[in-house]
């Protein structure tokens, strides 16, 4: 990582990853036609391959003098990482599949083998897959993948360095297996991984790798001393080895902490810093002795958001660490895993929005670009990049600002729950053990078919709405069918649950291409958030009004909430994420109103990104929580007190925010809870939450169908925690990724053990 030698400090440029799911997704449709039996292995590995070596020859052509390897991954790194080192459990070995029908079932799951659990990537909208250990756990090093991915661009003329999970945050990301005692600690098992790791980087070595970067993300949450000892204890056994390449030891999504002076004090040469989410991480460096002789990977480009750096600021923060290290590379705050490939591939966007963009590939031509102009070269190419930016700023709505500046506290109030409660039950009449689904029914192949025919223009839009409206129709009678107390849309007409949204409120921009991975196969296409957001007009009524007409019983509209349209929004970073979340809530405020309006009684509004936003560090997250509740409270204190609020979270555990749960005030809590077995009723109970409870019975992730027997235990136990008239009886989630012949059968035992468990 070196290149031009000015007065003070080496310069390189770098980035920590890049995007893996091909800039048209062909990884995802290679993937999901060979798990279908559509291509064989060598196809799929073909497209793997031609993915490897364009963003390998794009990263060299781009004058990056380091280009990361080994960030390709056919599902999830921190699954990579387990297999090579084969922790793999052995209800997937019992299988007898072949290694990568083995790393599939671990993914996904397969017969009655349950796939590894899968969760949040620290605060981003990226899932990875949960390694399971025990005191039994031998890692041996029994895959190559790092190094055949290192000789494979070695043959197209690339010099790679190698990227793993480090060996202390994949302990820390996994979690004990079911065997295991309940005083085993993951970190217990660190010795024996530091040895397969320091064999790997010998055979990495020998094939001529000059660094290889260990991500340790995970030291940028609070640690505790054990957990910083075990971080000093692996990097300084890791450097001690003679035979090895050089070592950048990878952070991201916040500041290292207590974890920079430790990592400082070590031999390993390279320390890469977000200085984009932790700027002032650039004046701890230069006050530390043990970084001088080191190299830094200066993260100034955001590797998460979409809006193009600030040059100038970034060039100025990179010169404040030339003094005080060996090396400064330019680099990117975290992986570009997070952003789509090219802004090139879209042409819609309006131009005042597109030139405030920057996706990947952008992105490494601005580290390069602040590389050369760090080493004393080109600025002025840097000071004409800088100047085309078409402004700072998003564009400024004054009704918006002065709606937001007349806002008084009892507008995120509503009047008491016990009041409400008599309201409702006057109103909906609903029995205990209601039933209910989370919204989404299954996304079929013709309904997705329809979408895309309508794009194409093949068909226009009012043919759209009619196959929609009967599906809408449909949904409705299969519910009577089933017996369901309070019924849905199930969502046809929407792509996506905040993509839906965005291209329907004034101050959102939505792209043709601009795909991340979410998990696996599964991707998102963001929206970008560039402007003061407002609602020119009403966004779900004609679909709930339309359900409502078809049945009495009541149906629930469907709204997404302001946290989660953030959280899975690229969202501009001109002002604080809480004055944006505020204006998002007063549009859903205004759909509330609508919504009941057109006489809808009940209503969710989904928050399942709650959790995911929550500040990786314990001091931050009080100012986070107070935003994100007060941006709910504001979006549905407007109803009525007749009108039952729901709520739906799901995709995290909740411990840490079961207080904002409370706080929400909403009427029902829907919420994941069948694969933890109704942990989250304990939390709940115990700091008295006293409103409805849904704990999910029903775990939609797998396409196993839960007889009722099961089902009724669920609620069982859940009735000890939470008196009978406040349950629910609901999946643990949307239907949408699951097809009818499972849902069906599901949601009829799950009435059935509502009814048991009512009698
Ligand atoms: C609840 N989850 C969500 C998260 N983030 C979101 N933004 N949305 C979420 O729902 N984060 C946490 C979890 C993550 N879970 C999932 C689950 C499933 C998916 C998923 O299935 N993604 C789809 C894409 C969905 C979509 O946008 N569909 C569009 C476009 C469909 C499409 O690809 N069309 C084709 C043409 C038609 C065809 O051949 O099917 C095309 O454009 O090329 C739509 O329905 O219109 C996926 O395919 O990956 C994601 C996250
Ligand atoms: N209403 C949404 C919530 C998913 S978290 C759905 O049912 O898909
Ligand atoms: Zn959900």
């Amino acid at each position: 990582m070196t290149n031009t030698e000015p007065d003070t400090a080496r310069i390189g440029a770098t980035v920590l990853g890049y995007p893996r799911i091909g800039p048209r997704r062909e990884l995802k449709r290679a993937l999901e036609r060979y798990w279908s039996g559509r291509i064989d292995l060598a196809e799929l590995r073909e497209v793997a391959t031609g993915l490897r070596a364009d963003s390998w020859r794009e990263l060299a052509a781009a004058r990056l003098d380091s280009v990361p390897s080994n960030t390709f991954s056919y599902y999830d790194q921190v699954l990579d990482a387990a297999v090579l080192f084969d922790a793999i459990p052995d209800r997937f070995r019992a299988l007898g599949l072949s290694d990568v029908d083995t790393y599939f079932a671990m993914a996904r799951g397969s017969g009655t083998a349950q796939p590894l659990e899968m969760t949040k990537w620290f605060d981003t909208n990226y899932h990875y897959l949960v390694p399971e250990l025990g005191p039994g756990t031998e890692f041996r090093l029994v895959g190559d993948k790092p190094v055949a991915e290192f000789r494979e661009a070695e043959a197209l003329g690339v010099r790679t360095r190698p990227v793993l999970v480090g060996p202390v945050s994949f302990l820390l990301l996994a979690k004990p297996d079911e065997f295991a005692p309940a005083d085993f600690r993951t970190l217990d098992l660190l010795d024996g991984l530091v040895e397969r790791y320091a064999e790997l980087l010998a055979q990495l070595a020998e094939a001529g790798a000059e660094w290889v970067q260990l991500d340790e993300p995970a030291f940028v949450g609070d640690r505790t001393e054990a957990e910083l000892g075990a971080l000093r204890r692996a990097y300084d056994q890791l450097a001690e080895l003679t035979n090895r390449p050089k070592l950048v030891v990878a952070s991201y999504f916040g500041d290292l902490g207590a974890a920079l002076p430790v990592l400082a004090d070590t031999a390993v040469e390279a320390i890469a810093v977000d200085l984009v989410s932790a700027p002032d991480t650039a004046d701890r460096i230069a006050s530390l002795g043990g970084m001088r002789a080191k190299t830094v990977l200066a993260g100034v480009v955001d590797g998460r958001n979409v809006w193009r750096t600030d040059l100038r600021a970034a060039l100025s923060k990179c010169a404040t660490l030339l003094g005080s290290v060996a090396e400064v590379s330019v680099s990117t705050s975290c992986s570009l895993l997070h952003v789509p490939y090219d802004l090139d591939a879209e042409t819609a966007l309006e131009p005042a929005v597109a030139n405030r963009l920057a996706f990947a590939k952008q992105k490494v031509a601005e580290v390069a670009l602040l590389a050369d102009a760090l080493a004393g070269g080109q600025r002025d190419a840097l000071w004409a990049a800088d100047n085309a930016m078409a402004s700072t700023g998003g564009a400024t709505d004054e009704r918006v600002r002065a709606r937001i500046a007349a806002l008084r506290p009892e507008d995120a109030k509503r009047v008491d729950y016990e009041e409400r409660a008599i309201a409702q039950r006057a109103q909906l009449g609903l029995p205990s053990f209601a039933t209910t689904t989370i919204g989404s029914f299954p996304q079929t192949a013709e309904i997705r078919q329809a979408r895309a025919d309508l794009r194409a223009d093949r068909i226009d839009e009012s043919e759209y709405r009619e196959r929609m409206r009967a599906e809408v129709a449909r949904v409705i009678r299969l519910q009577e069918e089933l017996g369901l107390d309070v019924l849905v849309h199930g969502e046809p007409e929407r792509n996506d649950m905040v993509q839906y949204f965005a291209e329907l409120l004034d101050g959102f921009a939505a792209t043709e291409h601009g795909w991340v991975q979410s998990y696996g196969s599964r991707c998102v296409r963001p929206p970008i958030l560039h402007g003061d957001v407002s609602r020119p007009a009403a966004m779900t009524v004609e679909w709930s009004g339309y359900a409502q007409s078809l049945t009495t019983k009541p149906v629930k509209g469907m709204l997404t909430g302001p946290v989660t349209i953030l959280a899975w929004s690229f969202v501009r970073d001109d002002q604080p994420l809480a004055d944006t979340a505020r204006q998002v809530a007063l549009a859903l405020r205004d759909e509330v109103s609508d919504l009941e309006a057109a006489g809808i009684g009940v209503i969710q509004v989904d928050e399942p990104a709650l959790r995911e936003l929550l500040p990786l560090r314990a001091r931050d997250r009080a100012e986070y929580l107070e935003w994100a509740v007060e941006s709910f409270r504001l979006a549905t204190a407007g109803a009525a007190e007749g009108t039952q609020i729901h709520t739906h979270l799901c995709y995290s555990e909740f411990g840490d925010v079961i207080e904002a749960i409370d706080g929400l005030d909403a009427d029902v809590t829907t919420i994941e809870a069948a694969r933890s077995k109704m942990e989250v009723l304990e939390d709940l109970r115990a700091i008295g939450f006293r409103r409805g409870v849904g704990p999910g019975v029903y775990d939609i992730h797998s396409p196993l169908v839960p007889d009722e027997a099961s089902m009724a235990e669920l609620l069982r136990l859940a009735a000890d925690a939470v008196p009978a008239e406040r349950l629910w009886a609901n999946p643990d989630c949307g239907l949408k990724t699951r097809g009818y012949p499972e849902v069906e059968p599901a949601l009829r035992h799950m009435v059935g053990a509502a009814k048991a468990a009512r009698a």
